[in-house]
């Protein structure tokens, strides 16, 4: 038991699925885990245990933003001996190679956060997922045919953004999405020492406005919910 996850000793499976919504987290445990069992619940960020593919693993909202998920991240390793985190999340696209619904693996994640600065001494942290995640999930994207881009991501810490010219900003530099998460979770993983990747599904377009209903966001993501658990399950133990 953490401070903000009152799971037991051995309750968590050493890889964690991380959605920003905690009833994404119930739904992929729900609808996809055989045998899950709820196994926290403080603050209403659900956490779950099951198998997929014979293996364990588990599944816990983190919040929205780079705050909310680094706490979370920083419990599950150092309390709950997590090793391996996956966001699977959400992005609003700024390409014009993607659209909704397509799926995004995130290489690297810049960010307006001040957060990576802060552990690294004020210097630019290069905030980049696990080589393993990224080949795992790649291969398994490859050899499902699932269609998936590979690439450079922003993690804001405003949705609601006061700069008008940061979407032209972000698409001018091949960035294919934003989000709020990854760059922080990248950051946490390196200085625990453990893996860490994220993987979206576009939920609206910022070049042509089109946007998933919420009940699409939180249903609607099986494409990317099964490259995940499928990704995972191809990995040796962390
Ligand atoms: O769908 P999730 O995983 O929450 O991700 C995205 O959605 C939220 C904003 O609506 C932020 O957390 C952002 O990163
Ligand atoms: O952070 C996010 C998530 C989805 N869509 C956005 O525009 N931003």
């Amino acid at each position: 038991m953490s401070l903000h996850i009152n799971a037991a000793p051995g309750d968590f499976a050493p890889t964690v699925l991380l959605p920003g919504d905690p009833m994404r987290a119930r739904h992929i445990a729900q609808a996809y885990l055989a045998d899950a069992r709820e196994i926290t619940s403080t603050r209403g960020m659900f956490g779950y245990t099951g198998l997929w593919q014979g293996q364990r693993l588990s599944v816990m909202g983190s919040g929205m933003g780079i705050p909310s998920c680094v706490l979370y991240a920083t419990e599950l390793v150092r309390e709950h001996g997590v090793r391996r985190l996956l966001r699977v999340g959400t992005c609003g696209a700024v390409s014009p190679r993607v659209t909704l619904g397509d799926l995004v693996l995130a290489v690297g994640a810049g960010t307006d956060s001040g957060v990576n600065r802060q552990r690294f001494g004020g210097h630019d942290f290069p905030a980049t997922a696990s080589w393993p995640l990224l080949r795992a999930l790649a291969g398994t994207a490859e050899s499902a045919g699932t269609p998936l881009h590979v690439g450079n991501i922003f993690s804001t810490d405003l949705f609601h953004h006061p700069d008008p010219a940061l979407v032209a900003r972000l698409s001018g530099m091949g960035i294919l999405g934003i989000e709020m998460e990854a760059a922080g979770l990248f950051g946490a993983a390196a200085a625990l020492g453990v893996e860490a990747g994220a993987l979206l599904a576009v939920s609206d377009h910022l070049l042509d406005g089109g946007a998933m209903t919420p009940e699409e966001r939180e249903r609607g993501l099986d494409r990317m919910i099964r490259l995940a658990l499928d990704g995972a399950a191809a990995m040796p133990a962390p």
